[in-house]
């Protein structure tokens, strides 16, 4: 039997439940279809968990701290991890309940349980019915990648960013292959809850997206802390070991370099086209198995939308959210939004963290504009010296003749909250001289910012020391 709605969401991550929440409002009949977890992969595998252990970590880093800050603390610090991960798991559990309600609010909804796969270009197949509509909005999200191409992976077990979760003993020595978000991440939590960690990263240095001296900052960060980073890991190999895995990283020695009790593989993501019947509606793919749209969110099959992780214009919750709001905003309020119109922000939750806007300055240099640029370290910012955690800086890189900020990068003390303040001026499509009069709060990361612009100089003529 075929069942007929007004609309089909596939997938309830990040843009599916708010898109089915308006959709619903607009008196639409709405399938939205999830074959696990309510909430996707942000509250069940990503963000809220990693977050929650990444507060863990940091007070488990505070404490062995303490007696900088004159605070005395008797005996060792140790790790309940199965009290920590319950923790994780009860943030987790709280939040994808108040989604569950949320979707049993909507009228007209129905939450299909079951895996979605196109028959035709307006019905897809979940368990044993057909379901159609005019209008089909995916927003399937992604997994982990795993390397299949990397020699013994096969071999070994391997943990990813969800078996992780499921630990309930430290590992003694953590390898960790990636060194970007969910690899940093990860490596730095555990290494808090006192394992040996050791980053293995292809390229020539960690998180390579951002600027050479981000990238060695955050390196410096790491390692004081005890992570081992071989980075140029252009031959990683894995074989079975009596202690765990045996960790190849280097070609030329073929050496077994490291070995590790677990072995987390953190290089990349996939996105979830390969079993969604794509071919049968006609949608186009890219060769990453992304499927391609326009600047609108649309695919090349009329009716037929992608959203969040599954279509490569965006890898965070923040940016599936706003292709919600493209979409909601083009299909029902009559706008023209466009994702290209989407400033670039992202954090990456190491501690300190980075906050960043827009360009780096690598890319604002081969824009060809003419430049402005400037750089404080956190060691004269008075919240981090007070604070005692005066690791990394700030920057900023500027347009010299439209006087617009072009990228910023904070990594330090609450970098994830103060980027907000460029952000911001970026958005508002706001002169750097704005700032010029502003009154911030002292003493905030933040109250640097009109500093920092304040020191814009040409390129070249930084401010930094
Ligand atoms: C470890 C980790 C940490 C992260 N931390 C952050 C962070 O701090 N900040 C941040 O902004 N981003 C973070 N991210 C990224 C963020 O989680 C994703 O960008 C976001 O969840 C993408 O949302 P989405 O809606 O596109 O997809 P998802 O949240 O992945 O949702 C897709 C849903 O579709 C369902 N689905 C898939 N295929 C089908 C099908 N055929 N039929 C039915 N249902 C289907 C899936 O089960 C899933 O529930 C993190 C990711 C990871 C892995
Ligand atoms: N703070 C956040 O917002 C946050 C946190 C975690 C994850 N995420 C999202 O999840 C996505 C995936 O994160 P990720 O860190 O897995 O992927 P990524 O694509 O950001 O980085 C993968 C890393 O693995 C390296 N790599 C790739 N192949 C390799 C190989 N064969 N051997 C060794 N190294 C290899 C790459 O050079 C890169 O440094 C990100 O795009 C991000 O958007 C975001």
């Amino acid at each position: 039997m075929n069942r007929a709605f007004d609309a089909i969401v596939i997938g309830a991550g990040q843009a599916g439940p708010p898109l089915a929440g308006r959709l619903t409002d607009a008196g639409m009949t709405v399938a939205l279809v999830e074959r696990h977890l309510v909430g996707g992969t942000c509250v069940n595998t990503g963000c809220m968990p990693t977050k929650t252990l990444v507060a863990s970590a940091r007070v488990a880093h505070q404490v062995r701290r303490s007696a900088d800050y004159g605070v005395l603390v008797d005996g060792n610090v140790s790790i309940d991890l199965p009290h920590v991960m319950a923790r994780a798991r009860g943030v987790t559990e709280t939040s994808r309940g108040n989604v569950e309600s949320w979707l049993g609010s909507m009228k007209g909804l129905t939450l299909l349980r079951g895996h979605a796969r196109f028959e035709q270009p307006d019905t897809l197949r979940i368990n044993d019915e057909t379901i159609s509509a005019p209008r089909i909005f995916i927003n399937v999200g992604g997994r982990a990648r795993i390397p299949e191409d990397m020699p013994g992976v096969a071999d070994i077990s391997y943990l990813t960013n969800t078996s992780i979760l499921q630990l309930t003993s430290l590992p003694e020595h953590l390898a960790v292959i990636g060194g970007s978000y969910i690899g940093l991440e990860f490596a730095q939590m555990f290494r808090r809850f006192g394992c040996a960690v050791t980053v293995v990263e292809r390229q020539s240095r960690l998180i390579a997206r951002e600027d050479e001296d981000v990238s060695e900052a955050i390196r410096d960060i790491l390692e004081a802390e005890g992570i081992t980073v071989r980075t140029s890991a252009e031959c990683i190999a894995f074989a079975r070991h009596t202690k765990g895995t045996a960790v190849t990283v280097d070609c030329h020695t073929g050496g077994r370099e490291i070995v590790a009790s677990h072995v987390l593989l953190a290089v990349g993501r996939r996105p979830n086209t390969d079993d969604l019947g794509l071919q049968r509606a006609g949608i186009e793919t890219d060769q990453h198995g992304y499927i391609v749209v326009d600047d609108t969110l649309a695919t090349n099959v009329p009716g037929i939308w992608a959203m969040g992780d599954c279509n490569g214009r965006g890898a965070f919750t923040h940016t599936a959210y706003n292709d919600f709001e493209i979409v909601a905003a083009n299909v029902l309020d009559g706008e023209d939004r466009r994702v290209s119109a989407r400033i670039p922000c992202y954090a990456l939750f190491t501690d300190p963290p980075l906050g960043r806007v827009g360009m780096t300055d690598a890319q604002a240099r081969a824009s060809g504009r003419p430049l402005l640029t400037s750089k404080r370290p956190m060691t004269r910012v008075g919240r981090a010296v007070e604070r005692g955690e005066t690791q990394g800086f700030m920057k900023a890189v500027a347009d010299a003749e439209t006087r617009r900020i072009l990228g910023a990068a904070i990594l330090g003390t609450s970098g994830d909250e103060a980027i907000h303040g460029v952000i911001d001026l970026m958005n508002a499509d706001a002169s750097f001289d704005t700032l010029k009069w502003a009154v911030p709060i002292h003493p905030t990361v933040s109250e640097l910012l009109p500093t920092l612009v304040g020191g814009l100089k040409p390129a070249g003529g930084d401010q930094a020391g």
